[in-house]
């Protein structure tokens, strides 16, 4: 069964249509690279999928149950996670603290991820694990927001905007922690605007343009249609 499916989705803020028609399903375990350029509505899919959008219209069914008018926090509970672009971290509390405060088990009482499991994927974390999330570098902060994301024991996570921002070495690392996520078993759905590092770690690209699904298929695919790069990404 698929773990999300996604029909003739609609989103809007206010009047504007921002997401018209989305079909998309996604299975257990698949990491998924949402590409395409600004404004093309990449976040408010996310935000769609997550219960943050004032107005959808279509079908959004997770672990096959309805969540279009679900509230956030149900969506939560039910196995979805979002790092945000801008992380949303808590400055004042330590990098221990907010990894804790985040855990919960997942779907079934699994707890695969614990403290000390996030501490060996990121070992930066542990070395930072007294520092206040105020003191973190760009590259730390996104480690502890994907850190938070796991610490739910999510079957899905969505990235947005993963490297935006990070100096290339750190950027690398955070392409490896996918990769592992990955093997975890854990879905993905991943936002960047490096294009070439997604095609490595990703089994589906989907193209967004003006909120509609312009591509979706496996990387070789696309990198075989330079066309559709050239149009939708200028690449
Ligand atoms: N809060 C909002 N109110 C009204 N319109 C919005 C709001 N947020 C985004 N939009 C509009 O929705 C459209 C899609 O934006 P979205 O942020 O989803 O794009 P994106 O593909 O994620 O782009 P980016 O890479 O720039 O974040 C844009 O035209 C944007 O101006």
């Amino acid at each position: 069964m698929a773990l999300l499916e996604v029909e003739k989705l609609d989103a809007f803020y206010g009047v504007s249509q921002i997401l018209h028609g989305i079909d998309l399903t996604f299975a257990p375990g698949e990491q998924v690279a949402l590409i395409g350029r600004n404004g093309m509505g990449k976040t408010t899919l996310l935000r769609s999928l997550m219960g943050l959008m004032p107005l959808c219209r279509g079908s959004l069914r997770f672990h096959g149950h309805d969540i279009r008018n679900a509230a956030p926090e149900t969506i939560a509970r039910s196995g979805m996670a979002l790092v945000p672009e801008g992380r949303g971290i808590f400055g004042s509390l330590s990098v221990t603290e907010n990894l804790v405060m985040a855990a919960r088990p997942g779907n079934h009482g699994r707890q695969s991820w614990t403290l000390p499991k996030i501490f060996e994927l990121f070992p930066r974390l542990h070395e930072r694990r007294n520092n206040g999330g105020h003191q973190l570098s760009g590259g730390e902060q996104q480690m502890l927001t994907i850190g938070r994301a796991l610490m739910t024991n999510p079957d899905m996570i969505m990235i947005d905007e993963a490297t935006e921002g990070l100096a290339p070495l750190v950027a690398q690392s955070i392409w490896q922690t996918l990769a592992i996520v990955r093997s975890e078993g854990i879905a993905t759905i991943v936002v960047d605007k490096d294009f070439r590092s997604l095609a490595k770690v990703a089994d589906r690209m989907v193209i967004l343009s003006k909120g509609c699904v312009v591509f979706d298929g496996k990387p070789a695919a696309l990198a075989a249609q330079p066309d559709v790069l050239e149009r939708h990404l200028g690449v």
